[in-house]
């Protein structure tokens, strides 16, 4: 039979299969293929008559998908050159795709490209099922599992010569990050030919999928076990990234199943997943040859074999508070906390990371105090002695986002400096590059600032050769950076890059310390020179510290200047302080209304006759400020009779 009558009498299968809803020719365990032609007739709307060019996406474009999973190729290179130099003389290619089916590595005999390009099996290829139908990497991505698309298995006609089996890689929380294919032109006809191709490509899915988890990874400690003692070093199956408390972080997808098999997806110990206590799992050894101990899995009672995977930077991997001292005193950090346990675990976690250069993420709401921990944190390190630079992202304009850090070169643009300038990046090097508002740095330059952090090295706007930069980035956020991963506004390699350690800062209404806090601002105002010195009065202390504080401790400067600016004789009273730190004025209002005159149908008019226009009086007894009772009287056009004193 020539290609020809070939297609023409796949197609002739696929429109009846569309007509009937079955395919004698798919055996019973192509079920997913059979889904997929159904997905391709249904959802996507493909004409099995009108097969299709294959699509090569555009040089511009494949840099865009390259570049968003930049971290995971530098990873994956090794594994995926050792696979294709296994299989090229079997005739096969290798295709290694992102979570969208773009091909973003390709590696195939240059002498056949011609015919490799026309079929599809080329850099840039787009396997994705929605444009070429039924595919081993189309249907890998819809299904969420490895299997092989063998000749007629196809959607396309025009693919059915080709044999392609597809595995997909997971990232270490579970998501698909690429997917791993081999495929040949030419193939023997039975199926049964390609279960060797479809374990290989398992097997070499899974190690490149452990060795970007053991890189992510690599300043935790890893515990890694195995059924077998001999393996559990060498290629043990299951991974977990734990933190001191033995609490698993990550896992990969063996460790994940474990998880599951237990009932429970994430929050796990390893105390409650193996029978054993903390102290067992640290007690393994490191560095000596007997590195594994058996442990007992609670559910099905097997033993597994485990060993650690010793972090790169130790500290990182002892977040619990038991695990290092934290008593060592660093005046700057000590400062800005008392008696708060979130506070003295993340203040804890400071000082052992604060000469160390992994990058530190900051969390906390917003007004919380994100820069002035990183001030602190580079004030007591051994970069003091250079610059902290402090980059708003969310405040600088995204057309000169890119200028602003990386510098530029002189006639970079119309409008640049004559002689170029030096980027805030550079401005940081020796010191403190600080990030903030870190969700709000566009996508592209997302990229250009995984470089920098990779490879120590910027390149300004217009310059032809990179310039070497040693700064210590800490990023913060009040954003929830997870969901913006996963809307694919931030970059997950970014994420664990800025990420070597996350420092957690509480609201102001939730510290137990608040009076440390209030006074400690209040202290700090004065020593600047930006309030005069002032007091603050008992009463006005009870209302501060009953106050929930939305705004943080921003919102904490501003009322204390606010009430420097209303106090008499230095003395801050609750009278002083704003309305919204005080009681609820309609509350307030109520227990005034009750001994004022019934007949006056305005209580605040009433409330000023009953106290002689006493303002004073009125706000005290109101519980709000006297400007607030001027505001009130001025919104409602109540007006002070004149010489009222005299009445
Ligand atoms: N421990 C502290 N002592 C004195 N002042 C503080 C302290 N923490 C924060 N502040 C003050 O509170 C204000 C907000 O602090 P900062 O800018 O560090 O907060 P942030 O969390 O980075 O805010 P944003 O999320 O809006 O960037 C600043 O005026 C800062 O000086």
């Amino acid at each position: 039979m020539t290609m020809q009558q070939a297609q023409r009498r796949h197609i002739d299968t696929i429109l009846s299969y569309t007509d009937e809803g079955v395919c004698a020719a798919l055996s019973p365990e192509s079920e997913l293929i059979g889904r997929s032609w159904k997905r391709c007739i249904d959802e996507y709307g493909l004409d099995p008559s009108q097969p299709r060019r294959a699509r090569i996406v555009t040089h511009q474009t494949l840099r865009e998908h390259q570049d968003s999973v930049d971290e995971f190729l530098n990873v994956a290179r090794a594994g995926v050159e050792q696979l294709y130099m296994n299989i090229a003389k079997l005739g096969y290619v290798l295709l290694l795709t992102d979570h969208r089916g773009i091909t973003v590595q390709f590696l195939g005999d240059r002498r056949s490209d011609q015919r490799l390009r026309k079929a599809g099996l080329y850099l840039g290829a787009d396997w994705s099922e929605k444009y070429a139908g039924t595919c081993a990497v189309g249907t890998c991505i819809e299904e969420g599992q490895a299997l092989t698309c063998h000749r007629v298995d196809h959607f396309d006609a025009t693919h059915i010569s080709l044999t392609c089996t597809s595995a997909p890689i997971l990232d270490p929380l579970g998501n698909l990050l690429a997917v791993l294919d081999i495929s040949a032109l030419d193939s023997p006809d039975p199926h049964s030919s390609q279960t060797f191709a479809l374990h290989l490509t398992q097997l070499y899915a899974r190690m490149i999928e452990d060795a970007y988890f053991l890189r992510r990874y690599r300043n935790q400690t890893v515990f890694r076990c195995d059924a077998s003692r001999e393996f559990v070093q060498v290629n043990g199956q299951y991974l977990f990234a734990i933190d001191g408390d033995g609490c698993v972080e990550a896992a990969n997808t063996a460790g994940r199943s474990l998880m599951w098999s237990h009932g429970n997806g994430s929050d796990t110990k390893l105390t409650s997943l193996f029978e054993c206590e903390l102290r067992d799992i640290w007690s393994i050894p490191y560095d000596q040859d007997d590195q594994v101990r058996a442990f007992r899995h609670c559910i099905s009672g097997n033993t597994f074999f485990a060993a650690l995977i010793q972090p790169r930077i130790k500290s990182t991997a002892f977040a619990s508070s038991d695990a290092l001292p934290t008593d060592e005193s660093v005046p700057e950090l000590d400062a800005l906390a008392a008696d708060d346990p979130v506070m003295r675990r993340t203040l804890g976690l400071a000082k052992r990371l604060r000469n160390r250069d992994v990058g530190l993420l900051v969390l906390g709401e917003t007004g919380t105090g994100k820069e002035v921990l990183a001030r602190a944190i580079h004030q007591s390190s051994h970069r003091s002695r250079r610059a902290f630079v402090a980059v708003n992202c969310a405040a600088i304009p995204e057309s000169l986002i890119e200028s602003e850090l990386f510098g530029y070169v002189a006639g970079a643009f119309t409008g640049a400096r004559a002689r170029g300038m030096r980027g805030m990046i550079q401005q940081a090097d020796g010191g403190t590059l600080f990030l903030d508002e870190i969700g709000d740095m566009p996508l592209q330059l997302q990229t250009r600032l995984l470089r920098v952090l990779a490879e120590g090295e910027i390149l300004p706007v217009g310059a032809d050769s990179p310039v070497k930069v040693n700064c210590r980035v800490i990023a913060a956020t009040h954003q929830d950076l997870g969901q913006l991963i996963e809307h694919g506004a931030f970059r997950a390699d970014l994420y664990y890059r800025l990420n070597g350690a996350t420092l957690r800062l509480p609201s102001l209404g939730e510290r137990a310390d608040r009076q440390h806090v209030i006074n400690r601002v209040l202290t700090h105002l004065i020593d600047q020179g930006q309030l005069p010195d002032v007091r603050i009065r008992a009463d006005a202390m009870s209302a501060l510290l009953a106050y929930d504080w939305p705004g943080n401790i921003r919102q904490l400067v501003n009322a204390l200047a606010f009430a420097e600016a209303t106090c008499d004789d230095g003395q801050i009273t609750a009278n002083d302080l704003p309305d919204e730190c005080l009681r609820d004025p309609a509350i307030a209002a109520t227990s005034v209304e009750r001994d004022v005159d019934p007949d006056e149908s305005d209580p605040l008019l009433a409330a000023l006759k009953k106290y002689r226009w006493n303002v004073s009086e009125v706000a005290r007894r109101y519980g709000v400020s006297r400007p607030t009772i001027y505001r009130w009287m001025q919104q409602q056009a109540i007006e002070a009779p004149r010489f009222q004193s005299k009445i």
